[in-house]
């Protein structure tokens, strides 16, 4: 694979990187997964960005289907893209979603919460039949925990939440940006937690959850069917 393509983005000329290859690939592979007349879920991220786009274009050559969107930035990016987007409002059970990951291990477990969206995300695959992440190479680890585990929590009292997930062995840190607190779709805080070490995902999950004040953790267990990753040698599809 070339280090650096050139490609356009609104009109204008950039300089591909080689990690956003990648993530092209292996998001454009899922879109062979979407069938006519299926219902989505659309996940988040710079990986889905590039399913949406495909999606756009078959959508354009008559592809019916539509997409629960699992963020506000996907909504937009699918709006965009003429992707057609439906809600829980009027669907239960989606067909099958796609969505990317900050770290996946060999069972399939996943971190994810890297763009705030974890809360939406874990409602969105949920309620999918089947569920394919699409990532670069780089996500895939041995063992879950380098990226520092996002969990979403309410505001009031956040300070106290913060405390007593910090007694399960990290140290939470309240995610901002541009030094203002993040405010997650949901109208929550994030707490980026890096355990020393996450021995049994499920187990830590569950203790976390039991914590007042917590809404969500990136921790997703047992919900993923397949992932696709993007590599400099081309792209993997890895079933469960
Ligand atoms: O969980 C997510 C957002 O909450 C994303 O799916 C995850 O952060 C991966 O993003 P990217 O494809 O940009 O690396």
């Amino acid at each position: 694979m070339n280090n650096k393509v050139t490609n356009t983005r609104k009109g204008r000329r950039f300089i591909m990187e080689e990690a956003d290859l990648k993530k092209k690939l292996a998001g454009e592979k899922a879109v062979e997964y979407i069938k006519d007349g299926m219902t989505l879920g659309l996940g988040s991220g710079s990986t889905v960005y590039w399913t949406l786009k495909k999606l756009g274009e078959l959508v354009k050559k008559g592809l019916d289907i539509k997409g629960v969107p699992s963020s506000l930035r996907t909504e937009g990016w699918a709006q965009s893209f003429g992707v057609p987007l439906t809600d829980f409002q009027k669907v239960r059970q989606l067909d099958l979603a796609i969505d990317g990951a900050d770290e996946v291990d060999p069972h399939f477990n996943l971190i994810k919460g890297g763009g705030g969206s974890l809360v939406r995300e874990k409602i969105v695959n949920a309620a999918s039949n089947k569920v394919i992440i699409v990532v670069d190479e780089s996500k895939i680890v041995t063992r879950l925990g380098k990226f520092a585990l996002p969990i979403e929590v309410v505001p009031f009292g956040w300070e106290v939440t913060a405390s007593y997930i910090s007694e399960l062995g990290c140290k939470p840190i309240l995610r901002k940006r541009e030094n203002q607190v993040f405010v997650s779709n949901n109208g929550n805080y994030i707490l980026d937690c890096l355990f020393d070490k996450i021995e049994i995902a499920s187990e830590l999950h569950l203790r976390i959850k039991e914590v007042v004040g917590v809404v969500e953790t990136g921790l997703f267990i047992g919900m993923t069917d397949m992932v696709i990753v993007g590599m400099s040698s081309g792209v993997q599809t890895i079933n469960k």
